[in-house]
């Protein structure tokens, strides 16, 4: 058996492209979505997200700004920059680029930007919303992403059995609660869990989101089964990979994403989707 192949860049053009006429619909209106990023430091690879993040605004007409600032940035001076996006009018969104310097209080900082304006769904305001179901708040982007490539291979999730391999509170934890929400049966596997092979063997729909290469190999997949790789890794060459063995598994699974090319894609896509929520929820 060979894989069908979940392509993430295909879907997030597709995606972009109902955005670009979303944005410039609102903007006819005279409320453009716009998104503000802080970059603080000069870690290489937060510079190449943001400026992939820039890039896909620009794309679909979504007014961008990009605040960077040197590593020594106070917290203080940071939270001020915050306050005044948070009552920017023309801002809906805004990203506050992770990791900060050390010396940074990071769940300080976002719980400090509007959850208005919390387009990346990391505030304690959106993951209330997403835990209960209630309205109003706004979904963390990867996980998001992952739910819509489900979505896209129009795969029912209803009496599944999905693992969720990672608790981060970024990717695996709320990823366990949109499957949930769905009518999946839920395992979160983690570091702690002695017997991964155990669990993902069972699993009609695999997600990995520990950032540790070879970690999914194709002893441990059901034949058929949907394995979604959230992993952002470095091989031997410096090759951007997984944490699934994409040649093994794809022997064995019923469909898998890519890396690069899958969930990375969508999670821009699903950022430009909160930017364009956020804009449409003003009243104005
Ligand atoms: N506040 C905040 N929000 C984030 O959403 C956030 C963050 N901080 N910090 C870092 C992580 C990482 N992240 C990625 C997004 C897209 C790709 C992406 O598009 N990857 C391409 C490849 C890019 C490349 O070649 O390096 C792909 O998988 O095809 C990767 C990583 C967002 N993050």
């Amino acid at each position: 058996m060979t894989a069908h192949i979940i392509d993430g860049l295909a879907l997030s053009r597709k995606l972009r492209t109902q955005i670009a006429t979303e944005a410039q619909q609102l903007t006819a209106q005279g409320r453009r979505p716009g998104l503000a990023v802080i970059l603080v430091g000069d870690n290489p690879a937060s510079q190449v997200y943001v400026r992939n993040k820039i890039k896909a605004c620009e794309d679909t007409g979504i007014h961008s700004v990009l605040e960077k600032f040197d590593a020594s940035l106070s917290e203080t001076e940071l939270l001020a920059r915050i306050a005044a996006l948070n009552a920017d009018p023309r801002i809906h969104g805004i990203l506050v680029q992770l990791p900060l310097p050390g010396h940074i209080d990071e769940q300080k900082v976002i719980e400090a930007i509007s959850p208005a304006k919390d387009v990346d769904g990391f505030h304690v305001a959106s993951a209330g919303a997403l835990l209960t179901g209630l309205p109003g708040g706004f979904w963390p982007c990867t996980p998001h992403g992952c739910l819509q490539m489900l979505d896209d291979i129009g795969y029912e999730l209803r009496g599944k059995h999905a693992v969720v391999v990672g608790r981060s509170n970024i990717v695996g934890k709320p990823m366990a609660l949109m499957l949930l929400a769905r009518s999946a049966t839920v395992t979160i596997c983690h570091s702690a869990t002695p017997d991964l092979a155990h669990f993902t063997r069972d699993a009609d729909v695999i997600v990995a989101a520990v950032g540790k290469r070879g970690l999914i190999t194709r002893d441990m997949v059901k034949p058929g089964a949907v394995v979604i790789d959230v992993g952002m890794n470095r091989d031997d060459h410096g090759k951007l990979c997984g944490d699934v063995d994409f040649a093994g598994v794809s022997e064995v699974a019923g469909w898998i994403t890519p890396v690069p090319g899958g969930v990375g894609p969508m999670t821009i896509t699903m950022l430009l989707a909160n930017t364009i929520e956020s804009a449409r929820r003003t009243t104005a």
